[in-house]
């Protein structure tokens, strides 16, 4: 017999049409488990009703939360898996969360929906009842926090909602899937290498990281806006091989100097970033020189989630630079 806590945290997955007939939240995680109709006698749930919230809403403490609740379903009430239902808006950045949080050896499986069930073809019932089956396999705790959506199953670090409405929305674009459902099984066909994980340290509800995007003609504006605000992290979102426009450097600049940690990605969603290729002003090595960190491949939102874990634990630059180019640049 397995035992398998069901988180509900809202989401489209949790909301039904309302008297105007527009979705709002309504189901717990008892509810979703009766939608989802699982044949399962060899399961029983332990049903956590945490939050019911759209997921734009969610807040950084309700991570640390969420991250508790999981732990306490494994250590007290002896669970051999966990499944989240969340909105699918900011899904990637708990999953990823969790991921860099949670130490633990049982399968941890967030889900949602892009269609509410009071929609026909809503993707809840089964989104529910394939995470179940995922949650419910120990091969699945070798792998990480894990997101399964439209029968694929995809790593938390890996994960992007692609498509705005489409319920296959979630892929990992550069890597693919590394398992799906079929025919009321797992089928597992790679294993991910990369597993980073981080304390959360005191306070982590009140830094300040922001994602500052690049465009023809950006400048230091927002940049000098965030540092006059007392921001304590920058991650831009550079042009394709690692890039930003020149009239980005002198706030950049004024960013290191006053030792906030600046992290560079790219606005291109695949591949790495260079290292020693281009030379001009705001170029990959230019940057670099200056003391700007490389990000992984890893998207903005994703960046500053880990971001936040490693300045809530005071790491130095130097702990910072290792966390963020460990697996490419050294
Ligand atoms: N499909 C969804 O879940 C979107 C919804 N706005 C949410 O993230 O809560």
């Amino acid at each position: 017999m397995k035992r398998i806590a069901m988180i509900s945290t809202g989401g489209t997955i949790a909301m039904q049409a309302d008297a105007s007939g527009l979705a709002n939240s309504a189901l717990g995680a008892r509810k979703l488990l009766e939608l989802a109709n699982i044949d399962r006698t060899d399961i029983t749930f332990v049903e956590m009703e945490y939050i019911n919230i759209p997921s734009p809403h969610i807040q950084i403490e309700d991570l640390v939360t969420l991250k508790e609740l999981v732990e306490k379903a494994v250590n007290e009430e002896k669970v051999d898996g966990v499944v989240i239902t969340h909105g699918t808006d900011t899904l990637q950045e708990t999953a990823y969360f969790l991921d860099l949080t949670l130490h633990l050896n049982v399968p941890v499986v967030v889900t949602g929906a892009q269609r509410n069930s009071s929609l026909t073809m809503s993707d809840a019932a089964l989104n529910i009842a394939d995470s179940v089956l995922v949650a419910s396999d120990q091969r699945a705790a070798e792998m990480g926090v894990l997101v399964v959506f439209g029968s694929e199953i995809i790593p938390a670090r890996d994960v992007i909602k692609e498509h705005k409405t489409a319920l296959t929305t979630f892929k990992a674009i550069d890597f693919g899937h590394i398992g799906h459902v079929n025919n009321g099984h797992c089928v597992w066909t790679r294993k991910p290498l990369i597993h980073d994980h981080y304390q959360i340290g005191s306070e982590i509800e009140k830094l300040k990281v922001a994602i500052v995007p690049t465009y023809i003609g950006q400048d230091s504006t927002m940049l000098r806006y965030l540092l006059n605000d007392g921001i304590d992290g920058i991650i831009i979102e550079g042009f394709g091989a690692g890039h930003v426009p020149q009239n980005m450097v002198p706030g950049i600049q004024e960013a290191i100097e006053k030792n906030v940690p600046v992290i560079l990605t790219s606005r291109s969603r695949k591949g790495s970033m260079l290292t020693d290729t281009y030379g001009f002003i705001g170029s990959e090595t230019y940057l670099r020189k200056m003391g700007v960190i490389q990000g992984e491949d890893l998207t903005p939102d994703k960046l500053r989630i880990k971001l936040l874990l490693l300045l809530s634990t005071h790491a130095t630059h130097a702990e910072i630079k290792q966390a963020y180019e460990q697996h490419f640049y050294l």
